[in-house]
């Protein structure tokens, strides 16, 4: 072997091939140790022994090789570009050749990365889409990741999300940290936990709470049906307005506060922070432990930090003005009855209800919004679809909308048929939610799936499968209803407020919310899409995980009945 000193790091070319060697041996020995452990639990403790092992390595070479600074910085760069090399190399040999997946077939690059979803993400916010395609190409379970599959069969929904699943809440919930005591009941990871926090919520939504919301829920749509009144006959930007209505209910239900969306038309700051913040999530949710490393330094996540600012404001705000004496008039005083009270089911730590308070925003206001533009959409696109429904809604309330009483309006099955409807096209929550497969593994039809596996069902594709759905990709309420056997409805996978133990907590006060305003605009207006509106760009949403909606401008004019 030759020798050649290399005065930039003070020592011979062959000590120098050793060292990198040997730090390339110890990357592949640290991956193997590690690589039966769930990483992303333990990121924050590797990057800081790695920065402080470099720190120190450094010294120690100024101190004890006799080094000078520079050259000692540069043997470091070299040494950890060795270790870094040898486990990159062990990661991605292990990952294509010997890991549990090894048998799922997909991208090249999606087995070795989960970076490859992220850019899948951000290539064109299209993943349900992408994921389609990636579907057709490999069949029905998919590798999407190094050990993440997609699967598209409807076996696979009561095994991972039904109420007997044996399997946890993936990794993916560990986006805003894995300390159970600190984050909200939705990232609560631990199943025991979860089962004594979700009382709480529970009680929320109970019968009794929903006959009290109900009333108020109806004081919104008459304001939000004046505003549409004012602008009757000109176009209307109903992506916003739902934004608008969908966040004043969460404001009166969620905290017994008025935000002042609808008299005002102005938007909250929060409804801006809900967005970016999804636009943030929809991007690296993939990789979640990189979404927890950055909300753990400032400034790095300045998007979504001001959000998760504003619903603290708001929990602090109701802490501070709820009367502990009187039976709760909203969620978030539930939520303090059962910490009041000293209840097991009680968010266990101010950190944990601040992120409950975030929950309760996203998870009530988003959706809603999302579900009442599309549902209005397809108003407008099917005019034969919105003249059934005002008959059957005129039918029951004949007297009009002064006289609207929700007995009535819930009577009008339509409305649930043409709600249902549009949550199978377009549900607001698009990728399936991940689950990690128990330690012996689980069985999906003739697919083993190992233990510890993150598997999901993606929700958008399923609800259009023509295995199970009839004219698949076409609105048609009536699947729900009087050719629900025609259309082998039942059993069809459906899935938008997830099933099970960890499914929706407000789905009794969406259909509530949805049923209100849906009668209230069906007794008012003839909807239509405004001049030069073709709904075209509306229908090509963003898929940021959550669905993300372009702006829609809709005609509101008198009934012409
Ligand atoms: C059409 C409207 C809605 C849809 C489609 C919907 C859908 C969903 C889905 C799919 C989940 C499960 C998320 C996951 O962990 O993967 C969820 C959870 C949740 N939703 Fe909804 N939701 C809607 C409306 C609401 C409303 C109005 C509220 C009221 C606050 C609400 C509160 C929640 C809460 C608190 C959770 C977390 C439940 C838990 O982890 O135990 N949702 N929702």
């Amino acid at each position: 072997m030759s020798y050649v000193f290399l005065p930039s790091v003070g020592m011979a070319s062959s000590d120098l091939v050793q060292g990198v060697r040997i730090s390339a041996l110890l990357g592949a020995i640290f991956h193997a140790s590690i690589n039966r452990i769930e990483f992303e639990l333990y990121m924050f403790h590797f990057l800081a022994s790695y920065a402080v092992a470099f720190v120190g390595f450094t010294f120690n070479l100024t101190r004890n090789a006799d080094l000078s600074f520079s050259s000692a910085l540069a043997k470091t760069c070299l040494t950890f570009a060795g270790f870094n090399a040898g486990a990159l190399i062990s990661i991605a040999v292990y990952r294509l050749f010997f890991h549990r997946c090894r048998k799922f077939d997909g991208p090249l690059l999606a087995r070795l990365t989960r970076f490859y979803a992220t850019y899948l993400n951000g290539k064109d916010h299209q993943y349900s889409r992408q994921l389609g395609k990636l579907h057709e190409n490999y069949g029905d379970v998919v590798r999407t990741g190094p050990r993440e599959i997609s699967v598209l069969d409807k076996a696979a929904i009561p095994l991972l999300y039904g109420p007997n699943s044996e399997c946890t809440k993936a990794a993916w919930y560990g986006q805003s940290g894995n300390d159970n005591s600190k984050v909200s009941i939705n990232m609560t990871r631990d199943t025991k936990q979860y089962r004594l926090r979700r009382r709480a919520w529970d009680r929320g939504f109970s019968i009794k709470a929903l006959a009290t919301y109900q009333p108020r829920i109806k004081n919104k749509v008459d304001a939000f049906i004046e505003q549409l009144q004012r602008r009757e006959g000109s176009p209307t930007e109903i992506t916003k307005w739902a934004n608008l209505f969908a966040f004043d209910v969460m404001g009166e239900i969620g905290f017994g506060k008025d935000f002042h969306g609808i008299t005002s038309g102005e938007e909250h700051p929060a409804i801006k922070g809900i967005h970016e913040h999804v636009a943030v999530l929809g991007l690296l949710q993939t990789v979640p432990w990189l979404l927890n490393l950055l909300s753990a330094i400032p400034g790095a996540a300045a998007a979504f930090s001001e959000f998760f600012g504003t619903c603290k404001r708001e929990m602090d705000e109701k802490e501070s003005t709820w009367d502990s004496e009187k039976e709760p008039q909203d969620i978030a005083s539930w939520l303090l009855k059962a910490i009041k009270d000293q209840d097991t089911s009680a968010s266990p730590t101010k950190e944990s209800l601040a992120d409950d308070s975030r929950v309760m925003i996203i998870a009530g206001t988003d959706t809603t919004a999302i579900t009442l533009a599309n549902i209005l959409f397809y108003l407008a696109k099917h005019q034969s679809i919105q003249r059934k429904l005002q008959m059957l809604v005129d039918s029951v309330i004949p007297a009009g909308y002064s006289a609207w009483d929700y007995e009535k309006a819930k009577t009008v099955s339509y409305i649930d048929d043409i709600i249902n409807e549009t949550l199978r096209l377009k549900p607001p929550i698009l990728q399936g939610s991940p689950r990690e497969t128990p330690a012996q593994g689980l069985q999906i039809g003739n697919v083993h799936v190992p233990g510890g596996v993150n598997v999901s069902v993606p929700y958008f594709l399923i609800q259009r499968d023509p295995r199970w759905w009839q004219q698949p990709n076409d609105f048609v309420p009536e699947r729900w209803g009087e050719k629900k056997e025609e259309m082998g409805t039942d059993g069809a996978p459906f899935l938008p407020f997830q099933l099970g133990l960890h499914s929706c907590a407000g789905k009794n006060l969406a259909y509530l919310t949805l049923r209100t305003v849906v009668s209230a605009i069906m007794l008012n207006f003839d909807v239509e899409f405004a001049p030069g509106e073709t709904g075209e760009a509306f229908d090509k949403f963003v898929d940021n995980f959550i669905m993300s909606l372009p702006p829609l401008k809709l005609r509101f004019g008198p009934r012409c009945k």
